[in-house]
């Protein structure tokens, strides 16, 4: 991958309304090139929408989104041919096995022959080459996830969108994941995902953005928005911890 000094994501102004709620109030937001970078924010935040509209799969209200210096709504394809994604409750198609999902998505992008070698690769990183003939289906959330992310991955895209990749996995599941993305990252590639996993989002990211109602609280590299402390010490402190009440009933 050839570096470059273009935002891997640009974002500015992006709004998106669902009826009378904002649930994402005009944000601007640059994520540099070859960098790990994580969106927080507490349920409801604006993550999913913000990542939606710069998946291409939500139009904003106003504002506009740029992958890879191409504008998604003006220059659609080449924004949608640079970017990988996986997103919280896209559906997979459920009757294949992994590297049947590879292939007929090597066919749909008409990906050329290196996709095979790319797939195997991928199945065999993320340890699904274990489990050859089971369906989809059958798969566990770890292997879902793997699959959305070997699906992801396999048209080597420049920027890769995940939508709380580490979310409802176990630690095995977790490095593997964690490991590749390490490998893309260091490839040149950026990585912008959402996560509610704190520890692994202090390990893992180089710079983050803590949003919440849709806006961005912070924004900077882990050590600034950190600030000393820990990631989940600052997000506790801006985003407001749930009051404890006492329950009578519970002692
Ligand atoms: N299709 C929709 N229709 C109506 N409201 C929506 C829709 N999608 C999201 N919202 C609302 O927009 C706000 C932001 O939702 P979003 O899913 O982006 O938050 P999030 O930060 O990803 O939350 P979580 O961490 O729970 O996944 C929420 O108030 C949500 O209820």
């Amino acid at each position: 991958m050839t570096a470059t000094t273009t935002p891997a994501v640009e974002l500015s102004g992006l709004t998106k309304r669902f009826g009378e709620h904002i649930a994402v109030d005009s944000i601007d937001l640059s994520v540099p090139p070859g960098t790990f970078y994580g969106i927080l924010g507490p349920n409801g935040a604006g993550k999913s929408t913000t990542l939606a509209m710069i998946a291409g799969l939500l139009a904003p209200d106003s504002g506009d989104v740029r992958v890879a210096g191409f504008d998604t709504t003006r220059q659609r394809e080449d924004a949608l041919g640079a970017l990988g994604i996986m997103m919280e409750g896209l559906s997979l198609p459920e009757r294949l096995t992994g590297a049947e999902l590879l292939e007929y998505t090597a066919r749909l992008r008409g990906l050329d022959r290196g996709w095979r070698l790319r797939a195997t690769d991928l199945l065999e990183v993320l340890e699904l080459d274990r489990a050859p003939s089971t369906l989809i289906v059958d798969y566990s959330t770890g292997m879902r996830k793997k699959i959305g992310l070997a699906v992801a991955l396999l048209h080597r895209p420049r920027v890769l969108v995940l939508d709380e990749p580490f979310e409802a996995i176990d630690p095995v599941s977790a490095r593997a994941i964690e490991g590749l993305l390490r490998q893309y990252v260091d490839g040149g590639g950026t990585v912008l995902l959402s996560s509610h996993v704190m520890d692994v989002v202090q390990r893992i990211c180089e710079r983050v953005a803590l949003i919440k109602d849709g806006r961005v609280l912070t924004e900077g590299t882990v050590e600034e928005v950190s600030a000393g402390g820990t990631l989940n010490e600052t997000f506790l402190q801006l985003v407001g911890a749930a009051p404890q009440r006492e329950i009578g009933w519970l002692a």
